[in-house]
């Protein structure tokens, strides 16, 4: 469990907080999105959980211990940590040792270390590169090895900033499919994201920020169902919800998901073609 306790942080005592006042507790096993427009605090948010940055008031507890004297390397263990950019966190040679290095840094034996890196190399698709030098990479190739990197360190949450961005239709499917699968496979994902239809397809619970403050969290349906709350955080609407909201008038009820409404379509299908 990772619970924020009325967390405020501020860059510069001169600017407004970039996050001010934040509760939130993440579950093991969850699947949260964290949504906003830029600069709302959501990357804040994440760099406070791995503590990267410190509260400047509250508090942050991992499973009930207070997480004030732990460095980003001691979170490691329990967090993946993905940047928006991959190019950030890839310095080694290869793309094996690009993997190894946190498990190296976490102490563990040869043994270990070999057996994770396999592990997390052959989980993200990245095996046949692990000779490979990453800076020639492709960046959905660099996005693997990022996550491969966060895995190898064996940790039961992941956070990813934007992990997708710049990414194509086809590129942007296989590496959702990838989170699915680790998120059944019982690690908890949290996952920063502009992307509206994304967030709906994977992601069970929202988190909104807007200008550093907390805006809403609960259920993806819920989070989609007010559409002033959708407005005030600069959040688009995902075409499931457009399409059920257009056909409204028609009995078809509001859904973020898409068999939902193809089936309620379909059952409807005598009447609309009336
Ligand atoms: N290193 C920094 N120094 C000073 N201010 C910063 C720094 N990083 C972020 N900020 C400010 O803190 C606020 C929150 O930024 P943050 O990056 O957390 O937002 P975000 O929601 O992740 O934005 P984006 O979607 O653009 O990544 C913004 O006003 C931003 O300008």
């Amino acid at each position: 469990m990772l619970e924020l306790r009325d967390v405020t942080f501020a860059y510069n005592r001169n600017q407004p907080p970039a996050v001010a006042n934040v509760s939130l507790t993440i579950r093991r096993g969850e699947f949260v999105a964290i949504a906003g427009r830029n600069g709302s605090g959501k990357t804040t948010i994440t760099k406070l959980m791995m503590s990267l940055l410190k509260p400047t008031h509250g508090q942050i507890f991992r499973d009930d211990e207070d997480t004030k004297s732990c460095t980003p390397a001691d979170m490691a263990r329990y967090i993946g940590y993905v940047f928006q950019n991959p190019d950030r966190q890839i310095f080694r040679d290869t793309v094996r040792q690009e993997i190894s290095y946190g498990p190296e840094m976490l102490g563990f034996s040869s043994e270990k270390i070999s057996e994770v890196t396999e592990q997390a190399m052959k989980l993200t698709g990245v095996a046949d590169l692990a000779d490979r030098y990453p800076r020639t990479l492709t960046r959905s190739q660099k996005q693997r090895v990022a996550i491969a990197s966060a895995l190898s360190m064996t940790p039961d949450f992941l956070i990813l900033d934007e992990p997708t961005s710049g990414q194509d239709a086809d590129t942007h499917e296989r590496f959702m499919a990838l989170l699915k699968d680790f998120h059944s496979s019982g690690k908890t994902i949290i996952l920063v994201t502009h992307d509206m239809d994304c967030l709906v397809r994977y992601a069970e619970r929202v988190i909104v920020m807007d200008k550093g403050i907390k805006l809403f969290d609960g259920s993806v349906t819920d989070c989609f169902a007010d559409r002033r709350r959708l407005h005030e955080a600069g959040l688009r609407e995902p075409a499931t919800v457009s399409v059920s909201n257009g056909l409204a008038p028609q009995g078809i009820s509001l859904t973020t998901d898409v068999a939902s409404l193809a089936e309620q379509i379909l059952a409807k299908r005598g009447g609309l073609n009336g």
